[in-house]
């Protein structure tokens, strides 16, 4: 089968459709105002226009209280909310319900407990996200261009709805999607040509990777 991609942070109508036509499968948009690659509720909602019925569309926030999300989820209309907070899976399942997306739950990783961590979400997140642990003078928590020790993924099951994440760049994903077999990649950094920006040739050079090796 092949490997879900998804290319995170899109910011701009002209990179989110060098995505789209790369082929990405799931285009991911940032609500978080300390990131670089923060969208507007406005930006958010011309670019889930854009996207609708070519690409999944994955909103990702980062505690985002209530209202926000409820003014976000109605301009995205979000397929999958994508979780990099300190949520419970209480609050992803009462999310779940009230947006009828997929969950996707980001799991930081440095250790191979962080990965058993993951089993807490068996039954709430569609997928667990495995991310880098961020670096600790990093106000984000995810996007950071970090990578962790593949090996540590080693010996899940691909058949296991996971996705990996971190420091993913065309030139080593080959690489990371041989050690760890994962059924879904996801980048952001190692496709920009500065924090927050895209550039189109390392979005297709990414994808071509992850299909081509
Ligand atoms: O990308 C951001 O700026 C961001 C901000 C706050 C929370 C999460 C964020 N990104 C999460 C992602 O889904 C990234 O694609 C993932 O962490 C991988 O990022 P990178 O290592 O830069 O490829």
């Amino acid at each position: 089968m092949s490997v879900e991609i998804k290319i995170c942070g899109l910011s701009e109508p002209e990179t989110l459709r060098a995505a789209l036509d790369a082929g990405a499968d799931v285009v991911g948009l940032v609500s978080f105002p300390k990131s670089p690659r923060h969208v507007t509720l406005a930006r958010a909602g011309e670019l889930a226009a854009l996207a609708r019925g070519r690409a999944r569309i994955a909103l990702l926030t980062v505690d985002a209280p209530d209202a926000l999300l409820a003014e976000l989820a109605a301009a995205v209309r979000p397929d999958i909310l994508q979780l990099h907070g300190a949520e419970t899976p209480e609050r992803a399942a009462e999310l779940k319900r009230l947006y009828g997306a997929e969950i996707w739950k980001a799991v930081p990783v440095a250790t191979a407990a962080d990965v058993a961590s993951a089993d807490a979400w068996a039954g709430v997140a569609d997928r667990v996200l495995f991310d880098a642990r961020p670096p600790k003078e990093s106000p984000l928590p995810g996007g950071n261009g970090v990578a962790f020790d593949w090996s540590l993924l080693a010996s899940l099951d691909p058949r296991r709805a996971f996705v990996l994440s971190g420091g993913l760049d065309p030139e080593n994903v080959a690489e990371a999607l041989a050690i760890t077999r994962a059924p879904a990649v996801d980048v952001s950094s190692g496709v920009e040509r500065a924090p927050g920006a895209k550039d189109p040739e390392r979005i297709r050079a990414f994808v071509d990777a992850v299909r081509n090796g």
